[in-house]
């Protein structure tokens, strides 16, 4: 069998919770072969983020021709992506490539309130990203930006999940990890005609930084492996359960979550 490869494309955290680290042990973690193109480099750890240094789009562009034409690329995720003209840069070479399977995190803030994508470039992300991405995966203030609506309710959601469709996308996540507090944390997936409800137990902790650059990161390692998109998006599910509730109280602040919880319990199955 081949090797199943996954690049993502996104921010460096020095935290090693979200970005691009987060994104790599995920994809080792669930048997994916992980590369990466680099964005920017953020100084952060649990306590926020204290640095932003972007890279050039040319930079990102010739990191992504580099990978794409000697190892190849089965999935690709987009995270954090700061500008309009590194959006640009990324969309482009994704259409070079003729790349199918890809993932788009709309990242936008930092869960400290820290911008990750300049405002300018929220135009280019709908215009020139989201007709090439296979599934999108917004937070619920992601969505309202993309939707320019506000989502209180569920009937909400599905109305935000359906204007986001509009830019070309495939399906739709809008995940639920923003949702006033309830019993469960509820993720709404539209897949161009039916809705599905991916519900977990919702864990009372203040360590989920990174939780949607894991999902993302999960559900792109899933399509690297040949996965179909609901299956993936399932066992992504799963994955980022256990990782929030095998917490490993790390830092001071909003810690990481534990990407080796899935693969340990899977392994005390056995
Ligand atoms: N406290 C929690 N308990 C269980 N699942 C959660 C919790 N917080 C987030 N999740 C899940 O983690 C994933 C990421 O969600 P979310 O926190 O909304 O994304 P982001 O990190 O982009 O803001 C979703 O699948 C969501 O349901
Ligand atoms: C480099 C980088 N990329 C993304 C996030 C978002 O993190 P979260 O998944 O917690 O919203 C982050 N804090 N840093």
């Amino acid at each position: 069998m081949s090797t199943p490869r996954a690049l993502t494309v996104a921010g460096s955290d020095s935290g090693g919770g979200a970005g691009i680290q987060a994104d790599i042990k995920t994809f080792q973690e669930l048997g994916a072969f992980g590369m990466s193109a680099v964005t920017a480099v953020t100084v952060q750890n649990t306590l926020g983020v204290q640095g932003v240094y972007p890279l050039t789009a040319a930079a990102v562009a010739e990191q992504m021709e580099a990978v794409g034409r000697d190892l190849g690329v089965d999935a690709v995720k987009t995270g954090m992506l700061f500008s309009a003209d590194i959006i640009e840069a990324v969309a482009e070479k994704i259409e070079s490539f003729g790349w199918r399977s890809v993932v788009v995190d709309p990242v936008m803030i930092a869960k400290g309130g820290a911008e990750l994508l300049r405002r300018d470039a929220v135009e280019a992300l709908k215009r020139k990203l989201l007709p090439l991405a296979l599934i999108v995966t917004p937070n619920i203030p992601e969505a309202e930006e993309l939707a320019g609506m506000r989502i209180v309710t569920m009937g909400d959601r599905r109305e935000a999940a359906l204007r986001i469709a509009e830019y070309g996308v495939n399906m739709v996540v809008i995940k639920g990890g923003h949702a006033p507090e309830t019993e469960e944390a509820v993720d709404l997936m539209y897949d161009g005609t039916a809705f599905t409800r991916l519900a977990g137990r919702r864990i009372a902790t203040r360590h989920t930084h990174g939780t949607g650059c894991t999902f993302s990161a999960a559900i792109t390692a899933e399509l690297a492996k040949g996965l179909p998109v609901p299956e993936a998006v399932h066992t992504a599910r799963l994955y980022i359960q256990a990782a929030i509730e095998d917490s490993l109280e790390l830092g001071g602040g909003s810690g990481p979550t534990n990407h080796w919880a899935y693969g340990r319990r899977k392994e005390s199955l056995v």
